[in-house]
């Protein structure tokens, strides 16, 4: 019988007065009902584990009656279902990532997507009012809290770039060529024919008559043919639509000329601040030109922030390519963000430089997200071109870690629907690589400096060949802050990754890598009793049939006071 948690909270204070004691399957010996929810401890593990009391899970009250009780094992709702439903080897890898906006922000919206397979949700400090971002982190949270799921916090600084604030119409512009146009920061009332404001004041400081004038990576060109003040009069050289905040750039000489713009603005760091007060879980840093942004961010979130927040740095400028290594090096996560990317590189160029970045992503162990355009035409129309499929494609085919929605979410009427693509693209072409079984030619470079790194990085390495020439069903990981998580899922391997943590930040961030299935649980010192107790977990859920064998491995230490791994491969066959 399946029950709310509003009864699964009466009934318990209805039988919990008559019987302090009762005896449950799966080990769980008694239950208690308190302010915050459902407490249980177990006869197994002797140790107290928290249950939510609004999570689904099973167990039955002995000699009273069947019935459904809510046992959090930290899996989310979608994983969950999927699980039942397919099994292990149905698992998605490739993890989703949402931009929200206008047509995604209500509560129905977040849980549609939730449902469809989002992992992280992304905002866009470029768009839209602090209160309007902080109201869509609530929803979440909530949403994560009452309905089980397990959606990670992203927010992207806006960084600085210098754009179109208005240029006096609601939508584009077309600008003909020879037409004479005046871009100004100055302010002004209503629209001005053929004039167009840009947000930063300085944005003409240094530029020269006879500089190129790009808008939107090539949308539109202008000539500047006279400076006044700080205006640019500006002839139209190559014709083309201006769209609201559309992109400026300047050029001499074939080269982009920079502002000495810097990449974390004053309004980032104030958004930033806003993003560790909300409890985000990344934060994505645009325009990364170097490591020292993204050092200087760690150290100020290390100070500031009490919670562990990932910072991913995006992939935009032609400059970030130079020093590509360095940047993964510094950061937990890269995104690449094609849309920028293409305004500097080539656009022949951008498939290759995602291949490369991806692979030192990989190489580094570092999670790397695929960004912008991928069902562009999602945005008006339902359904995606044969391209954008064939490009999704191939993201999965690089194995990269996650593939994000932009506008197709934030703003399109079928982001649900693009959300299925990704979905169905991505299951389709892991089928294919599976049978292939790529992973086993790939080479992967030693990571680890101390002798307790390299030897976790053997393990995984050595247990994730093991996995998939022994055909293991899934992989079991229990892992403190996640890192012997992420080293299988570097080595991409053809189970799901369980990975058990009681490292709520470690849970989130593992949300996006490839493969990972991160599930929160009490973990203690005995290993025996952590394996037992989630695999009877997961075994009364019905997630798992007996005969499922199981590869084991663990980054815990007994005393947590040296990193030294513990040392050994396992492999269980769940009876
Ligand atoms: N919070 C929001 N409020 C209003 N519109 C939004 C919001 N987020 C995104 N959008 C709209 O969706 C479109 C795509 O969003 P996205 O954030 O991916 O833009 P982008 O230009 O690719 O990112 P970036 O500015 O980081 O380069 C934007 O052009 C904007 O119109
Ligand atoms: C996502 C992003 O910032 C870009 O593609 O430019
Ligand atoms: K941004
Ligand atoms: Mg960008």
């Amino acid at each position: 019988m399946a029950v709310s948690s509003d009864s699964i909270l009466r009934f318990h204070q209805k039988i919990f007065a008559k019987h302090p004691i009762l005896e449950l399957e799966n080990g769980v010996s008694r239950i208690a009902v308190g302010a915050g929810g459902v407490s249980c401890s177990t006869r197994k593990l002797r140790s107290k584990a928290r249950i939510g009391a609004k999570a689904v899970a099973e167990a039955r009250v002995k000699g009273l009656e069947s019935f459904e009780v809510n046992l959090d094992l930290g899996l989310d709702a979608v994983a969950e279902k999927k699980l039942r439903e397919k099994g292990f080897s149905g698992m998605r890898k490739t993890k989703l990532v949402c931009t929200i906006g206008p047509a995604c922000c209500s509560l129905e919206d977040l849980e549609r997507l939730a449902r469809g397979g989002m992992n992280v949700a992304r905002l866009n400090m470029c768009h839209n009012t602090k209160e309007w971002h902080r109201d869509v982190i609530k929803k979440i949270k909530r949403l994560n809290e009452e309905k089980g799921f397990c959606v990670s916090v992203m927010i992207d600084t806006e960084g600085s770039q210098i754009h179109v604030v208005d240029h006096g119409a609601p939508s584009s512009l077309k600008a003909e060529e020879g037409s004479v146009w005046v871009f100004t920061a100055q302010k002004f009332e209503g629209s001005l024919p053929f004039t167009i404001r840009a947000n930063y004041e300085g944005f003409s400081e240094g530029i020269m008559v006879g500089d190129e004038l790009i808008i939107d990576g090539g949308m539109a060109s202008f000539q500047v043919v006279e400076r006044m003040g700080n205006d640019l009069r500006c002839k139209c050289t190559d014709p083309g639509l201006l769209l609201p905040r559309a992109k400026l750039s300047f050029w001499r000489d074939g080269k982009l000329s920079h502002q000495g713009l810097p990449t974390i603005s004053e309004k980032d760091w104030a958004d930033i601040d806003f993003g560790i007060s909300e409890g985000v879980d990344f934060v994505a840093v645009s325009f990364v030109n170097d490591a020292e942004p993204i050092k200087h961010l760690k150290n100020h979130l290390s100070t500031k922030a009490s919670r562990s927040i990932r910072v991913l740095a995006k992939i935009e400028s032609l400059e970030s390519l130079r020093k590509l290594e360095e940047i993964v090096e510094a950061s937990d996560g890269i995104m690449v963000a094609r849309g920028d990317l293409g305004v500097e590189v080539p656009l022949e160029q951008i498939p290759a430089v995602q291949e490369e970045i991806t692979r030192i992503c990989r190489q580094l162990n570092k999670p790397v997200i695929i960004a912008s355009q991928l069902l562009e035409s999602m945005v008006e129309y339902p359904t995606p071109t044969r391209a954008e499929v064939a490009d999704v494609s191939e993201a999965v085919r690089q194995s990269a870690d996650a593939m994000m929605l932009s506008g197709e979410s934030a703003i399109g009427s079928y982001g649900e629907k693009a959300l299925s693509v990704l979905r169905m693209v991505s299951n389709r072409m892991e089928l294919q690589c599976h049978e292939e079984n790529r992973q086993n030619a790939l080479h992967q470079p030693c990571l680890g400096v101390s002798l307790p790194d390299r030897i976790s990085e053997e393990i995984c390495n050595s247990a994730v060949e093991m996995a998939n020439n022994l055909g293991i069903d899934a992989i079991f990981v229990y892992t403190k802050h996640g890192e012997m998580a992420s080293l299988l899922s570097r080595n991409r391997p053809n189970p799901p990754i369980f990975a058990f943590t009681d490292d709520n930040d470690a849970r989130m961030a593992l949300n996006l890598q490839w493969g990972v299935i991160p599930i929160l649980v009490d973990l203690s010192d005995d290993m025996e009793s952590n394996i037992s107790k989630t695999t009877d977990l997961i075994k009364s859920k019905g997630m798992m049939k007996d005969g499922s064998s199981v590869l084991i491995v663990s980054d815990l230490t007994p005393s947590c006071a040296t990193r030294t791994a513990f040392q050994s491969i396992q492999v269980k066959t769940i009876v």
